[in-house]
């Protein structure tokens, strides 16, 4: 016969089962979710309004839900907390559990998310640990105004190597650090994995790493993006804030105008800037976004 923890296994502690078969047992709310993508990029979405949880359990929770086969699986974990001077304020928690400061296509969908459930207006201000965000829904599309990014002068068009790959990168952040990479042709994916894993662990150039960007010009505005991300640590199908990175970079590299379309395998977000002098930008950063669940977490997930 099995033992008792042993036939759990990866399922949830016994603890949280019967927290579960409590509520469940008073008529108590569960945890609902809903399951929302911005161009791919998928996020868990929980109101957490009425209670708050510590980092620590959230960061948990990220890393369990997140799964993709054993949970309901996602890119991240979105969180909407109770802000003082804002409508509400956003947590982002990667995969793994690590809290990002920003997430351009999270904004996005919590940006939605807060509207449809009433808890914000159609425009919106939401609090991030990248400060203030102000945000717009119409329908399924959600755009945010970044406000602005600047670029470190000897971050613009430096040429760096990767296992015989040679690029021109600029580095900068977008609330997050993105490094972007222009390579003169087309990477596989295996290959975009590979180098984007080394330069995101590279400590020396970016201690605390960063999320990096394959772009590539693939018509008049209109850039090809293929982003590996910190946090995931893998390629993800669209990146909010990377495509961002991406539009600014071309920008500075190859003159190219606002707006700019970003085609991520998931989707296409579209960059608008204003450039304000050599090295500043201000950025709206729009695109759709897809509700595909709404649903109640079950005890093991
Ligand atoms: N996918 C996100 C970025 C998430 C940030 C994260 N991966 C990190 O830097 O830790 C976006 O749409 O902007």
């Amino acid at each position: 016969m099995r033992n008792e923890t042993e036939s759990f296994g990866q399922s949830a502690p016994l603890e949280v089962k019967l927290e579960w078969k409590i509520k469940a047992l008073r008529g108590g709310t569960t945890m609902e979710f809903w399951k929302i993508n911005g161009n791919g990029n998928d996020f868990i979405t929980l109101d957490m309004l009425a209670a708050q949880k510590p980092a620590h359990e959230l960061a948990e929770l990220a890393r369990r839900l997140c799964r993709r086969r054993a949970s309901v699986g996602a890119d991240g974990l979105l969180i909407v907390e109770p802000s003082a001077g804002a409508h509400f304020r956003m947590r982002l928690f990667n995969a793994d559990g690590s809290e990002a400061e920003m997430c351009g296509n999270g904004a996005r969908c919590i940006a939605r998310f807060a509207y449809e459930r009433g808890v914000a207006p159609a425009e919106m201000t939401f609090e991030t640990l990248a400060g203030v965000m102000r945000a717009r829904v119409e329908g399924s599309f959600a755009e945010i105004d970044l406000g602005e990014q600047s670029f470190a002068p000897d971050w613009i068009d430096r040429p760096l190597t990767m296992d015989g790959a040679a690029f021109r990168s600029c580095f900068l952040w977008v609330g997050v650090p993105h490094l972007v990479l222009f390579a003169p042709e087309e990477l596989s994916r295996d290959d975009c994995r590979r180098i984007g894993r080394a330069f995101r662990a590279d400590a020396s150039l970016f201690p605390q790493g960063c999320n990096v960007n394959f772009a590539r010009p693939v018509g008049r505005g209109e850039l090809s993006a293929v982003t590996y991300e910190r946090g995931v640590e893998d390629l993800t199908d669209s990146c909010g804030t990377g495509s961002v990175a991406a539009a600014l970079s071309a920008g500075l590299l190859f003159g190219m105008d606002s707006p700019i379309e970003v085609h991520n395998p998931g989707g296409t977000n579209r960059v608008a800037f204003e450039r304000l002098d050599g090295t500043r930008f201000r950025t709206v950063l729009g695109g759709d976004t897809a509700v595909v669940a709404k649903g109640e977490l079950g005890p093991d997930a």
